[in-house]
């Protein structure tokens, strides 16, 4: 059993890892065989109904199952080791199926001919990309993905509580993670209404999202996460305190 937890573990980790590298070809940075690109197959109307079904889907399933209360239930069933491996692994199969059903849209919305500030442009977004994996790191990566806590249910041993990290990033932003996707998703120099209609959605439910995260935060670390808010900006990277988010 405690060996079968540990491989569901990885299995929701490598999953995980494989969809995170894949967004770099789907938003067009090398080659892939489904990008956010390809050739349209459905009407406008149809394509953004279905894109926005998904990523509906994505937000509910990452909103319900972050929170405290489905962590309480769904331990009754599993082994509490196992949950974040089953959020993670939830998740991947959604992003999976975002990717394999996306409908592209015609249309494009800007089309930077520079060949350098396109550059820097493909640059600042990878960065972005960057500033998600480091940001998970500051928190504490193999936890968040779920994989210490499958590594210390095999060990037989108890994992370290999640504690509130103020290093790095955080000690800058609230939200490094969210915001290294949104530098990730708005930053191109070849912006069309399919990659607008991704970025769009996944910014809405990033800025929902946050809310009820800090809303947990602040029942999780109170008075410290209240002066933390107070500040520290949310998503805009200096900007004052707890109006931005
Ligand atoms: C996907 S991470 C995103 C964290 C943050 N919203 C960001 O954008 O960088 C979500 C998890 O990080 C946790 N978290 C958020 N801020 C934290 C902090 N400063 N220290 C430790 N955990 C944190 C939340 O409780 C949640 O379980």
């Amino acid at each position: 059993m405690k060996l079968l937890g540990f491989i569901y573990g990885v299995i929701a980790y490598t999953l995980f890892m494989s969809w995170m590298v894949y967004m770099i070809g789907f938003l067009g940075y090398f080659p892939v065989p489904k990008s956010v690109d390809s050739v349209p197959t459905s009407s406008v109307g149809i394509s953004i109904f279905i894109n926005c079904l998904i990523v509906a889907i994505f937000a509910v399933q990452h909103t319900i199952m972050a929170r405290p209360a489905f962590k309480q239930w769904i331990t009754k069933y599993i082994p509490k080791a196992l949950e974040r491996s089953t959020f993670v692994l939830v998740t991947d199969i959604i992003i999976w199926v975002m990717i394999w059903q996306w409908q592209p849209i015609d249309g494009v919305i800007w089309d930077v001919q520079n060949a350098m500030v396109a550059n820097i442009l493909i640059a600042i977004s990878i960065l972005g990309w960057a500033v998600v994996c480091l940001s998970s790191f500051m928190i504490n990566h193999f936890e968040l993905l779920g994989l210490e806590q499958v590594w210390h249910y095999f060990k037989g041993t108890e994992p370290k509580k999640m504690t509130f990290q103020l290093r790095g990033f955080y000690k800058h932003l609230r939200h490094p993670l969210m915001f290294g996707f949104m530098m990730f998703f708005w930053v191109t120099p070849y912006m069309t209404l399919s990659h607008l209609c991704l970025a769009a959605i996944f910014t809405t439910y990033i800025l929902i999202g946050v809310k009820f995260e800090e809303r947990d935060l602040i029942k999780n670390h109170g008075d410290e996460y209240l002066k933390y808010k107070e500040a520290v900006p949310g998503l805009i990277p200096f900007a004052k305190g707890k109006k931005n988010g």
